[in-house]
């Protein structure tokens, strides 16, 4: 579905990301592991059009999207998440959806103030996704709620909903279960699972490896911008160079 060629992303004198040939297989879920400041987060703004790489090559189902900007990327069927989840707090989870949702929706500004009949059949289109995405993702009763009310694990959720609600084909997920306990955490993998059986493509990054080992079909690992190994999660936990690089040294580490 995805492949990069050659990566490689500069800040400076600073290789964030640095020559990463990579591929996303449709329907798969993939993982991209590695220490603080290996250069995860760089490479999913790169995917998503918010970083354009100072070398290299993506492709989009075949076609180049190298240098397409971010809201062509979105519109090519590519959602995501962020570390911080981007929602207004004051607003409830319905309006930060449909908000959301428009800002991807054809209406502009002034068919939006004279409430056309296109911008309300819009609008009810985006309230009636707004609710199908949230009970998916088993928020329901959280509609009407304040984003600043709901707990943490919720507004992962919600941020999920968002994310979903663009229909995308691959969805990126930045760090979903940080900050959350070990419950939650599952709660959240399910919910990675059944977007799976939905015929979704998932890549994650995440630094909780129990999670990352059951629910990934592939590991990237990221060492320094470099890519130092790939495969399934078997694999990789017996993978001596992630072991010495990234899971402490002993096996033990591969747990946390
Ligand atoms: N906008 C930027 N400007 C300058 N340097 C940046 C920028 N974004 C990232 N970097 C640098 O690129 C490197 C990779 O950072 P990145 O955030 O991609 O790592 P990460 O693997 O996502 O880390 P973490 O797990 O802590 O989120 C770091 O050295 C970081 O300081």
């Amino acid at each position: 579905m995805l492949k990069t060629e050659k990566l490689t992303k500069s800040f400076g004198g600073n290789i964030a990301v640095n020559a990463v040939d990579f591929q996303i297989n449709q329907g798969e879920i993939t993982a991209i592991i590695g220490p603080n400041g290996a250069g995860k987060t760089t490479f999913f703004n790169l995917i998503s059009g918010l970083h354009r790489p100072t070398s290299g090559k993506i492709f989009l189902e075949g076609e180049d999207v190298t240098n397409k900007p971010s809201y062509e990327i979105a519109k090519m069927g590519i959602a995501r998440t962020f570390q911080t989840t981007k929602l207004f707090a004051e607003a409830t989870v319905m309006d930060n959806l449909i908000i959301g949702h428009r800002l991807r929706t054809k209406s502009g500004f002034w068919s939006a103030v004279i409430r056309s009949k296109r911008y309300r059949k819009e609008e009810s289109e985006c309230r009636e996704k707004a609710l199908q995405v949230l009970e998916f993702v088993g928020a329901s009763e959280l509609a009407n709620r304040p984003v600043a009310s709901i707990s943490q694990e919720e507004q992962k959720r919600v941020a999920i909903a968002l994310a979903l609600a663009t229909d995308p084909k691959l969805v990126l997920l930045d760090e979903p279960a940080a900050g959350i306990n070990a419950d939650e955490t599952s709660g959240l993998a399910e919910l990675i699972k059944k977007m799976k059986q939905a015929g979704l493509t998932i890549c994650i990054i995440e630094h909780k490896m129990q999670m990352i080992m059951n629910l990934a079909d592939r590991i990237m690992v990221l060492n320094q911008g470099t890519k130092i190994a790939e495969g399934t999660p078997a694999e990789i936990s017996r993978n001596e160079t992630v072991i010495e690089a990234y899971l402490g040294g002993t096996p033990h580490a591969q747990a946390h």
